[in-house]
């Protein structure tokens, strides 16, 4: 299937194909679609990472805290001070723009197969299994524990290479302060899911301009898999969290920060105590927006439940079963998006214990 750039640039679209046409009375007439956008400006919390490296014990054990209430509350934070460079983040953002660019016979090479084939590139999100289609390009590539690259365009993969280990040490660095937060060894998180070997994925998204934004969707609302993900962005308007029953729209990051949020398995793995959000992407008419999310998981092969110590310290039973992560993933992104419903798979229902 030809990617949605290659559609806007064969003709002048006034309108979108009807397969594109997401937005219509019997796919928003449930659950999280139906609620109309409410802007809420700036209240995601933001971090100080500087505090977390550099800062004095007190300050330190602050930032902690502050990390704690931000999973806790929100699932989604902005990190400042973070170390990486801003013209790191912004070549990043450039090369996935000058993959895209590439012709379409190229990209076709990198289609890939299998859904845990490290390069895949293609368009919506699982075709294959889609009837209606989303407005986005996108490209996943595998960086860790292996580090894979598409070969072309030029300079890419020094540059995701580059990336790819600045955003890891961000993220290594984030999941100690959770793992403290959540009461236990700053590296019980690391040492438990095994992040030494752990799957680091690198996806780009590309979502063209749209001439019926209001009918298209960009992503469908979902939450992610893995531990932990960091986002990066060419321009605001087209994020949305959804929380507290609103969908409230992502548009004021503060100057090169990671936009991270908690996904699936800190949640198994916290046991419910910081839970993955769901989100979507919204398409805009005036110019391509461009999105690169880094997605941190454990070892492949790991199984992940909840963790018990973090079940004892919350004096409750396990909420959800294990899985081997490659399963999930391979259940997740093999079939259609929809919100947190392979999570929901493996809740397990349960009443407080009495001790
Ligand atoms: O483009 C965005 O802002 C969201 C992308 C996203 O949710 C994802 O890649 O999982
Ligand atoms: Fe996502």
């Amino acid at each position: 299937m030809g990617s949605v750039k290659a559609l806007i640039e064969s003709t002048t679209l006034t309108s979108i194909p009807p397969n594109y046409a997401y937005n219509t009375t019997s796919n928003t007439c449930n659950q999280q679609n139906a609620i109309d956008p409410v802007e809420l400006e700036g209240q995601i919390p933001t971090i100080d990472y500087s505090m977390l490296v550099s800062g004095s014990g007190q300050q330190r054990s602050q930032c902690v805290q502050q990390v704690g209430e931000a999973c806790r509350d929100w699932g989604f934070f902005y990190v400042i001070n973070h170390g990486v460079p801003g013209e790191v983040m912004e070549r990043m953002l450039g090369a996935c723009g000058d993959f895209f660019d590439l012709r379409e016979e190229e990209k076709r090479e990198m289609e890939g197969e299998e859904v845990l084939d490290p390069i895949r590139c293609g368009t919506s999100f699982n075709a294959a299994v889609e009837q209606v289609f989303f407005w986005r390009d996108f490209l996943k590539v595998f960086v860790h524990p292996i580090f894979h690259s598409p070969d072309k365009p030029p300079g890419f993969s020094d540059i995701s290479l580059n990336y790819s280990k600045k955003v890891r040490a961000v993220m290594l660095e984030l999941l100690g302060a959770i793992s403290e937060s959540l009461g236990v060894d700053k590296c019980y998180i690391e040492k438990e899911m095994e992040l030494e070997h752990g799957l680091q994925i690198l996806a780009a998204n590309l979502y063209p301009p749209c001439p019926q934004p209001e009918l298209a969707m960009g992503m469908p609302p979902h939450s992610d898999h893995g531990l932990l993900t960091l986002l990066i962005e060419n321009q605001g308007h087209g994020l949305q969290i959804h929380h507290n029953g609103m969908w409230i729209h992502v548009n004021n990051a503060p100057p090169s920060s990671f936009l991270v949020n908690i996904a699936d398995h800190l949640e198994i793995l916290s046991n419910g105590k910081y839970k993955s959000v769901v989100h979507r992407a919204v398409v805009n008419n005036k110019a391509a927006r461009i999105s690169v999310a880094m997605a941190h998981g454990p070892a492949l092969d790991k199984v992940v439940e909840p963790a018990p110590e973090l079940v004892k310290n919350g004096g409750y039973k396990a909420k959800y079963i294990g899985m081997k992560y490659k399963d999930y993933l391979a259940s997740q992104q093999g079939s259609q998006l929809n919100g947190k419903s392979c999570l929901e798979r493996l809740r397990i229902e349960c009443e407080p214990s009495t001790k």
